[in-house]
Parts: structure tokens; sequence; C-alpha cells
């Protein structure tokens, strides 16, 4: 019998798909078997070092089912000590909190953000864009980096600062006028509130554009939804950085839900930066600066596929890290009438209080900042007690530096493990604070008490309090959100008493609402209700 020639091509297509399979298997299992060597040759090296007990997927399982990651790191710290490790999946961690390895760490050149992507930092990369291109935040200390880092420092210099004040003074009268309108029967959610407000500023600093998202604070408005949007998909960040694995489990309805949500946070990222190409920001702004970014890969000006990303990154950091912990020093604050009292008693003496007799309080000036110590020193407690970015930061050894020696060989860093310094466990320590659950601002007053006792690092006292991260990569943003946390709550409290609302419940129910969605904020939001000082509350 003549076998006719097409069946002979289909044998031999179909035998090459087999043996093109079992090649791609043969592949994935040696890649498999590679990166299982890798992860028990860096566990030998860290096998000296304290350590959660083995498990297979790591505290993965822990992480998922606690809202208040940062706690986790605090109570292992203190369980393990100030240099301990742990496991995700293949992928060791050092955590340190010792603050004299931690600043070297964290300003050492071979210790960069080049981390690998099943440790999560895709999770964070999907979240400012579909195409998942690394942003500020994620780059490593490369061309790209520094080309966006000058871009966006630009915007928050001191002289710019000062330019911009009278907007920031203005966007928190809008939440002055707005509080008023409820008036004090009816419980507002300040936390929302304050993102607003920072949403604002960073509007104006960051974008050249009045986001409207203070003065619409009662509606269901466009503003109020970027915001919801932003947070849903920060929810689902923060799941897929706890879930490595997340990605795949598409049979489970909250991926799907989470993967919408970050949809509609990149279609408010769309839209803004529509409106940034339509219509050019001022020069002072950062994405005025970011649109003329030459990209060092094309030698050409910087595209929106790499641009957007950009901006989602810094629309987010922008307006929530400001937000939540204006809303924790206001909860702070009302749990502790003594505290308050101190605040109001500085705030008179500068004309800034409203009284019965000045029912109209001196508007703020730029050179009032300073004279606020003690409203600094809340605003200080606040970041150290409620610090937004506390379960940062990871750094990884730069590959092919091998392996980074810290305290002159007091703890090695392999290469292919990652570097952890959580600022909460570092600024909530027992070894670093006195009674550090506290909220007290007194400790402020006191000299150098940003720094570790008896701490050095070349000579040099070492901070225990870093808030904003340290090194070449801390906060690009830290002197916008100190500029607008200290105008922002000076206003407040000249115009407002804080009260919780009953149905935020007690001081434990709030501590364990505790929520990391990548910053720290209260899962019931901070419903507040804000008794005028004099009535009818009037703005300048
Ligand atoms: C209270 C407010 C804020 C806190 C507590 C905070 C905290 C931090 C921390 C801890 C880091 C370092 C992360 C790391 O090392 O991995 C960081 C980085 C960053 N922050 Fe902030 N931040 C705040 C406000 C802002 C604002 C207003 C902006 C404005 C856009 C901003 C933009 C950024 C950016 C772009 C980075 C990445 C910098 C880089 O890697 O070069 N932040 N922030």
């Amino acid at each position: 019998m003549e076998i006719p020639e097409s069946f002979d091509l289909a044998y031999a297509l179909s035998d090459l798909t087999i043996k093109l399979f079992g090649v791609w298997i043969l592949v994935e299992i040696c890649h498999g078997a590679l990166i299982l060597f890798r992860c028990w040759r860096i566990g030998r090296k860290l096998r000296h070092l304290p350590s959660l007990p083995p498990s297979l997927l790591g505290p993965l399982e822990v992480m998922r089912d606690r809202t208040d990651r940062h706690r986790l790191y605090v109570e292992w710290a203190q369980k393990y000590g100030p240099i301990m490790t742990y496991r995700i999946l293949t992928t060791h961690v050092v955590m340190v909190t010792d603050p004299v390895i931690a600043a070297e760490a964290l300003r050492h050149k071979s210790l960069d953000k080049d981390l690998p992507q099943q440790f999560g930092s895709r999770a964070l990369d999907e979240f400012s864009g579909p195409n998942a291109h690394k942003t500020i935040l994620t780059l490593p200390t490369d061309e790209r980096w520094k080309a966006v880092r000058k871009a966006v420092a630009t915007a928050f210099s001191t002289s710019n600062m000062r330019a911009n004040f009278p907007g920031i003074r203005k966007a928190c009268n809008q939440l002055i006028e707005v509080l008023a309108e409820v008036g004090p029967s009816v419980a507002v959610d300040m936390d929302n509130a304050t993102c607003r407000e920072s949403l604002d500023v960073i509007g104006q600093v960051g974008f050249g554009r009045d986001m409207g998202a203070t003065r619409s604070l009662l509606d269901d408005d466009e503003p109020g939804q970027a915001i919801t949007a932003t947070q849903a998909a920060q929810a689902e960040c923060e799941a897929g950085l706890n879930d490595p694995l997340r990605r795949y489990k598409l049979w489970r309805p909250d991926v799907w839900a989470g993967r919408a949500a970050t949809r509609r946070f990149h279609k408010v990222i769309a839209r803004l930066m529509a409106d940034i190409r339509r219509e050019r920001p001022a020069e002072a702004t950062f994405a005025a600066h970011l649109l003329d970014i030459i990209d060092p890969a094309t030698g050409v000006t910087i595209t929106d596929e790499f641009l957007k990303p950009e901006i989602a990154l810094l629309f987010l950091a922008g307006f929530e890290t400001t937000g939540h912990t204006a809303s924790w020093t206001l909860y702070a604050v009302s749990q502790d009438a003594d505290i308050e009292a101190k605040i109001t008693k500085e705030l008179a003496s500068l004309g800034l209080l409203a009284t019965h007799e000045q029912p109209q309080p001196r508007s703020i000036e730029w050179d009032d900042l300073s004279k606020l110590t003690y409203l600094n020193a809340v605003i200080k407690e606040s970041m150290r007690k409620y610090p937004a970015g506390g379960v940062a930061p990871f750094r990884a050894p730069v590959k092919g530096a091998g392996d980074v020696v810290l305290g002159g060989g007091k703890l090695v860093i392999p290469e292919g493990a990652i570097l952890h310094a959580p600022i909460a466990a570092i600024q909530l320590s027992p070894a670093l604070w006195d009674n550090p659950e506290k909220f007290d601002p007194a400790r402020w007053l006191q000299a150098d008490a940003e720094y570790a006792p008896g701490a050095k690092l070349d000579g040099k006292g070492v901070k225990r309090f870093i808030p904003f991260g340290d090194g070449a990569r801390n906060c690009v943003g830290q002197t916008l959100a100190r500029l607008n946390l200290t105008t922002a709550l000076a206003q407040l409290y000249g115009s407002f008493s804080f009260r919780l609302a009953s149905e935020m419940g007690t001081a434990e129910e709030v501590r364990a609402a505790e929520q990391v969605n990548i910053t720290l904020s209260c899962a019931k939001g901070m419903k507040m209700h804000a008794i005028p000082r004099v009535a009818p509350v009037k703005t300048t």
C-alpha cells in the first residue's frame, strides 16, 4: 500500500512537535533545578543567621492572611533579632533592623533596586502600566532613573516649593470650607479628605492641573473615582506582592476584580497623560520636565509608553502617602487632649488659631512653618509610628558584583539574595526607642532624637528615623510631603478640633484595622467629626 505524501508530512510535523515539547520540558526542568540549586547555595551562606521556621512557601500564607504586613516585620525583628532571614519561594531575604547596617546597606553602591521578578517587583510595574515597564521607584540606578529623578527633583526645589506655597495653602482652605459646610454632626472620612487635599497639591506641583478633588469631597465625582480606582489597583498590587503565584490563579473572582481595578486606574492615567500632552503644564511642574526627557536607550524624547507608567507612579506616590500620614496624625491627636492643647497653644501664639476674640485666624505664611516646633514634632511622631512606606525598602546585590559585605564582615548579602530594611520595624523597635508604641511628640523636642543612641557609621551618627528611606533612592517628594503636612495640619487645627466617630470603635479596633496596601492606611478609613473652634468657620 502506498502511503500518501501528506501523511508523511503530518507525521513528521507531529514528531517534531513532540520532540520540541520534550526539549522545552527538559529546558524547564534544568532551569527549575538551577533555581533550586542557587536557592540551596544561598541558603547555605545564610544558615548561621536566625531564620523563620522552614516551610515550602515561606511566610506567604501568613502574609496573605494579615493586612498589617508592617507589624509582621516588627514582630519578626523582636523575635529573631536585628539581622534575620526569611525566604519567599526560592528567594532568600535578609531582614536588617540594625540601624548602622541598614544605613550602610541603603547607601551601598552594590545594593540596588534590581529585584527579581519572582519576588513580586513585577506587581508594582503592572500597577504602573499595562506594559509593566519599570519606573523611578523600581528601576535600577541607571541612566533612565537618573533622567526621571532629575526631572522630578527639579519640581521639588525649595524655591519652587516657596512659589507653590500659596496654592498648597489654598487647597487646604478648600478643605476647611467643605468641612465647615458639612458641620460637626456628620462624620467625614478624613483619610479620603486629606488624600483629596494631597491630590490637589500634587496636581498643582506635579501636573500643573486643578484636580478639583478637595472641593468635591461630598460628591461621587471624577477625582473621587480616580482616588478609588488608584486605591483598588493598589490593593491588587499588594495582593500580587504577597502572592507571586496570584497571576496564575485565574479561577478566583477576586483576581479578575483586581485586574479590572488596575485597568480602571490605567484609564485614569491615560486621561491625565492625554491632558498633559494636549496642554503642556507650567515649566515648574515635574510633568513639564518629564515630557522633555531624552530616553538614554533611544536618544530621542521619551515616548508615552514609558512616560505613562512614571506619571502613574508619581500620581500614586504624590497623594497617597501624604494623605494617609495626615489622617493618622488627626487620629493620634484625637486620642490625647493634652497633645491637641499644645498644638493649639502654639498656633495661638502665632495668631493662627480661631478664637472668640479672633474668629478669623491669620493666614499661615511660609515663615510660620519653621516656627511650628510642636506641630512639626507631632508630624514626625506620626511618621515614626505610622510610616506610610513602612514595609520598604528592599535592595539586591547588583549582578556580577558578587556578595556584598556589610558591617566590616558582620553580614554578607549573597548575590541572588535580597536585603530588606523595613522602616516600620526600625521605627517601632523597643531596642531603639523608649516605649515605641506610645504616641509621644515630646520625644522630638530632645536634641538628636532622630539618631540611634551611640550608633556611628564612618564616624557620623546614624538615623533611627527614616520615614523617607535613606541613600540615593530616598523619597524624592519628601520636601513637598513635609510642606503639605505642616501647612494643612496647622490650618486644620487652627479652625477645628477633630473627634473620632464612634463607628471607628476603640483604639484597639483602629490598631487592628491598620492595613498595608503598598502604603499604610486604616482599613476603616478615618471617620471624624470636625468641630469648629468658632462658628462659623471662615477661610482666608
Ligand atoms: C509622607 C509622605 C511620604 C512618605 C512617608 C514617603 C516615603 C517614601 C519612601 C520610604 C521611599 C523609599 C522607598 C525605597 O527605598 O524603596 C520613597 C520613595 C519615593 N517617593 Fe516618597 N514618600 C512620601 C511622599 C512622596 C511624595 C509627595 C512624592 C511625590 C511624587 C513621592 C515620590 C516618591 C518617589 C518617586 C520615590 C522613588 C524614589 C527613587 O527610587 O528614586 N513620595 N518614598
